[in-house]
C-alpha cells in the first residue's frame, strides 16, 4: 500500500498541513552549498585542471585534457545517423512543434515619434553566447535539448554551447542527436557546479557564456544561484510537480498515471490530486496501488508519493482553483467538463492542461509550450523558459530641438531637486547654449 497523504479542505488543520506539504527543506542544502562555493572558487582560480579533477571524480572519467570533452560536429551528426528512425522522426516532429510555437513568442524592435519630434524606441537584440545545461547525471533528457536550444535560436543566438555530462563516459545519442537538430555549436561533456563554473568563468577549453538556462540537480542549481550576476540565469528549477484537478468524471487510471508522471522524476517530485468526489478519490488510490507494481522506476515514485504527495477533497471546483491558486503548481491539469470556463480563475500555474487529454507528459515532450518551468511557488511571480529569454531589450532616444527645450527643462528641475547640478546644466545646455 503506498502511504500517501489524505487531506479533506474542511478540517481544521488543512491550511497547516498543506502548508507543511508544500515547505521542504533539503536536509544536504548547506552541505551542497559548501562544495559548491568551492568547485567554484576552484574553477575560477584553476580553470581546465580543476575542470579535469572534478569530472574525473564526479562522473569517473578519465580526461587528461580539457580538449577530451568537447564533442565534434561530427560526433553529433553520427549520433543522428545512428538513432532508429522511429527515434528520429519522434525528434523531429517534437523540435518541429517547439520551434512553431516559440515562433509566436518573438519580440519586435519598436519605436514611434512624440509631438515634439523626439524619438523613442525599443531595440531587441539576441544574446551573444548562451550556455546550456543539459541534465545528465541519473536519467539522460533530450526533450531538455530541445526546450532550451529552440527557443535560444528562435531569439537569433550567435552561439549555443551545451553542456551534459556523461557518467562514466556513456554517451547518450539521443541528447547529442537532439543537439544536432537544432544546430547546437559546441558540446562539452561536462557537468554539475563545475560546468556551471566553466561556462560562467570560461577556461582554456570552456568559453564563459553570457547566460547559462537549463535544468539540474541541486549542485547545478546552487551554483547557477551563486554565479548569477556575472552570467544571467533563466530560473533555478526545482523537483517536477503536477496538480491535477479533476471533477470525478476521468478514468482513475488516467489520473493515477498522470500523478506517477512527475513522481518517476525525482524522490523530491511533488504529485496532489484535488476532488470533491471522495469515492472517486478511493478510486485512484486504488488505481496507485494497482498500478504502482508494472512501474520500473517504482521505488522513486513511491517515495516521492510519500513523501510530498497528497489526495484531497475539497468542496467543489472554485475551492479547488483557489487552492491551486495557492500552491501555484509547475503544472496544472484541468480534468473537468469545459476547462475553457474555469482558465480565469487559474492565476498561478507554469502550464495549465485542459481537459481530459490533456496529460502533461504531452507537455514534456511535443505539445509546443516549453517543459523548463517555474517550480516551488515561484509561478507566482515567473514564467516558462522562452524566447524572451533570449533577447534583450535597449532603449533608443533621439532628441529633436523642440524636445530638448521642453525635456531639458523638467529634467533641470527634477536634477536640481535631487541636488544634481552637473544633470541639471548638461540638459540646460542644449536648448539655453
Ligand atoms: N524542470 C525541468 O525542465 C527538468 C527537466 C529534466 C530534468 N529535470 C531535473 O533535473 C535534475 C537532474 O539531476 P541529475 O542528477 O540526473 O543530473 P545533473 O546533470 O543535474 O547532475 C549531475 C552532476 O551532478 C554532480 N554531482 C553529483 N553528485 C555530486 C556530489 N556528491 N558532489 C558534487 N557534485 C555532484 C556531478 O558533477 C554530475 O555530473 C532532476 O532533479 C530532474 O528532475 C528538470
Ligand atoms: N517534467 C519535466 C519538467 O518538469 C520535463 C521532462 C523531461 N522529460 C520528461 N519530463
Ligand atoms: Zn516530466
Amino acid at each position: 500500500m503506498i502511504e500517501i497523504k489524505r487531506f479533506n479542505s474542511k478540517d481544521s488543520d488543512f491550511d497547516s498541513n498543506l502548508e507543511k506539504l508544500l515547505s521542504f527543506e533539503n536536509a544536504q542544502d548547506d552541505a551542497v552549498e559548501l562544495t559548491v562555493s568551492k568547485i567554484l572558487a576552484d574553477i575560477k582560480q584553476r580553470k581546465d585542471a580543476a575542470l579535469i579533477e572534478y569530472t574525473n571524480r564526479f562522473d569517473r572519467l578519465s580526461a587528461v585534457s580539457g580538449k577530451d570533452f568537447e564533442l565534434t560536429q561530427d560526433h553529433l551528426q553520427q549520433s543522428l545517423t545512428a538513432l532508429p528512425s522511429s527515434q528520429r522522426t519522434a525528434l523531429e516532429q517534437a523540435a518541429e512543434r517547439v520551434r512553431s510555437y516559440h515562433e509566436k513568442q518573438l519580440m519586435h524592435s519598436w519605436q514611434y515619434i512624440d509631438s515634439e519630434g523626439t524619438l523613442l524606441g525599443q531595440k531587441i537584440t539576441p544574446l551573444d553566447r548562451v550556455g546550456l545545461y543539459v541534465p545528465g547525471g541519473k536519467a539522460s533528457y533530450p526533450s531538455s535539448v530541445l526546450m532550451n536550444a529552440i527557443p535560444a535560436k528562435v531569439a537569433g543566438v550567435k552561439e549555443l554551447i551545451m553542456v551534459v555530462p556523461t557518467p562514466n563516459g556513456e554517451r547518450n545519442h539521443m541528447v547529442l542527436a537532439a543537439a544536432a537538430i537544432c544546430r547546437v555549436d559546441r558540446v562539452f561533456t561536462i557537468g554539475g557546479a563545475q560546468a556551471v563554473g566553466a561556462l560562467t568563468y570560461g577556461t582554456e577549453t570552456v568559453p564563459s557564456v553570457d547566460k547559462i538556462v537549463g535544468p539540474g540537480n541541486a549542485y547545478v542549481a546552487a551554483a547557477k544561484r551563486r554565479v548569477f550576476g556575472i552570467v544571467g540565469i533563466d530560473m533555478v528549477a526545482g523537483p517536477s510537480e503536477i496538480l491535477v484537478i479533476c471533477d470525478g468524471r476521468t478514468n482513475p487510471d488516467w489520473i493515477a498515471m498522470d500523478l506517477f508522471s512527475q513522481a518517476e522524476h525525482d524522490e523530491l517530485a511533488q504529485s496532489i490530486l484535488l476532488s470533491p468526489d471522495a469515492a472517486f478519490l478511493d478510486q485512484v488510490m486504488h488505481s496507485l496501488n494497482r498500478l504502482l507494481t508494472e512501474m520500473p522506476r517504482r521505488d522513486v515514485i513511491r517515495a516521492s508519493l510519500e513523501n510530498r504527495g497528497a489526495l484531497i477533497q475539497v468542496h467543489d471546483l472554485d475551492e479547488a482553483c483557489a487552492i491551486a491558486n495557492r500552491i501555484a503548481p509547475e503544472h496544472l491539469e484541468l480534468s473537468i467538463e469545459q476547462p475553457e470556463n474555469w482558465i480565469d480563475k487559474i492565476r498561478h500555474a507554469g502550464a495549465i492542461f485542459l481537459g481530459r487529454n490533456a496529460c502533461e507528459a504531452l507537455g514534456d515532450y511535443c505539445a509546443g509550450p516549453n517543459h523548463v518551468l517555474p517550480t516551488s511557488r515561484t509561478a507566482r511571480f515567473s514564467s516558462p523558459l522562452g524566447v524572451y529569454d533570449f533577447q534583450k531589450r535597449s532603449s533608443l532616444i533621439q532628441v529633436s530641438q523642440q524636445g530638448a527645450a521642453k525635456l531639458g527643462e523638467i529634467a533641470s528641475v527634477l536634477a536640481m531637486g535631487e541636488g544634481l547640478q552637473a544633470h541639471a546644466l548638461s540638459a540646460e545646455y542644449r536648448y539655453k547654449n
